[in-house]
């Protein structure tokens, strides 16, 4: 079962993990190691934007490692400002040679097979600002393959929702997969997801990503083992409707991400098809999910 979680959990448990773990630029460092693995680079022409805090300090780090590894990249630089961990990897990229440029309107990107967005993460809120708007909009336009790094820009990590997102072909998310990214608009802007996982200890549970075997109906045994089913949700009521979410529409908006069932657990147990939601009492399926097959009857 994989964590999926908010982004309150994210920040909390990064906290909590530098507090009481590993050091912060440990961590960034083990963040960009996690992009730079989900990545065929060799032979490519890498662009890395960033921004103004740790998420634009993911691309510093992973610009030191790939110089390290003779990959070729540009820094495009879009905000002035660095968080201090940001600062460090900045240092140890400029050291290595790396090349820089401050992101002006009207770049050419085309000569980048790669282009890597590291603008905004979880500690982005609002509608997107200044020449960020510009950014995200030249990455979009750029026909280069396009990783984001934690979280699409200018991306709601929550609900998945924003006015001006990066399109990405894949999205490698630290730590934990984030909730937004499996609901709302999120569906039309992350390509491939991979997980690097960090070492961060997590302060909380929200919603679970699972596998078939374990969603196994009350009473009558039914386990719904088809590849159909693999996301459950047993996230608090509470929790979800802080996004301005019902539940159904977290499960319906999951489903249909995932192409998956998606169970919601508590008293009342709520299944979706990705089409249609069915409400359970404790014990109850709908004939709809029972008819799935005897093969998909546990044993
Ligand atoms: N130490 C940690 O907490 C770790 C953080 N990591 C990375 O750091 C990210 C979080 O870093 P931060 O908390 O510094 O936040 P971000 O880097 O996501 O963004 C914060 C910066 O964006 C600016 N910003 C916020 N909203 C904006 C808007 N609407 N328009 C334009 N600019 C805006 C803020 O002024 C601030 O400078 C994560 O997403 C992850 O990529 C990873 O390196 C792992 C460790
Ligand atoms: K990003």
């Amino acid at each position: 079962m994989k964590d999926v979680i908010t982004v309150a959990t994210m920040r909390e448990s990064d906290a909590h993990t530098i507090a009481l773990y590993v050091p912060s630029r440990e961590l960034m460092y083990r963040a960009a190691m996690g992009v730079y693995q989900a990545v065929n680079w060799q032979g490519k022409k890498v662009a890395i934007f960033t921004g103004s805090g740790n998420n634009g300090g993911d691309g510093y780090a992973l610009a030191g490692i790939l110089a390290d590894h003779s990959v070729p990249c540009c820094l495009y630089q879009v905000s002035e400002h660095y968080s201090e961990d940001g600062k460090y990897y900045y240092d140890q990229a400029v050291e290595k040679g790396v090349e820089r440029k401050r992101f002006s309107e009207g770049e050419d990107l085309s000569r980048y097979d790669i282009l890597v967005d590291c603008l905004l993460g979880t500690g982005f809120s609002g509608p997107v600002r200044g020449a960020f708007q510009q950014a995200i909009q030249a990455i979009n336009r750029a026909k280069a393959y396009v990783v984001s790094v934690d979280i699409n820009s200018g991306m709601n990590g929550d609900t998945g929702k924003g006015d001006l997102v990066v399109r990405s072909d894949l999205t490698v998310t630290i730590g934990y997969l984030k909730a937004g990214m499996f609901l709302g608009e999120a569906v039309w802007k992350v390509g491939r997801l991979v997980v690097a996982d960090i070492g961060i200890r997590l302060v909380r549970e929200d919603f679970f990503l699972a596998t078939p075997e374990e969603m196994v109906f009350p009473r009558s045994g039914l386990s719904l083992q088809s590849s159909q089913v693999t996301m459950m949700t047993p996230g608090e009521a509470e929790s979800v409707s802080k996004n301005g979410q019902t539940i159904p529409d977290v499960a319906q908006e999951i489903a249909l991400r995932s192409q998956r069932l998606v169970r919601v657990l508590g008293k009342h147990s709520l299944v979706t098809d990705g089409y249609r939601t069915y409400f359970m009492e404790e014990g109850e399926y709908p004939a709809e999910i029972a008819s799935l097959g005897e093969g998909e009857r546990k044993e």
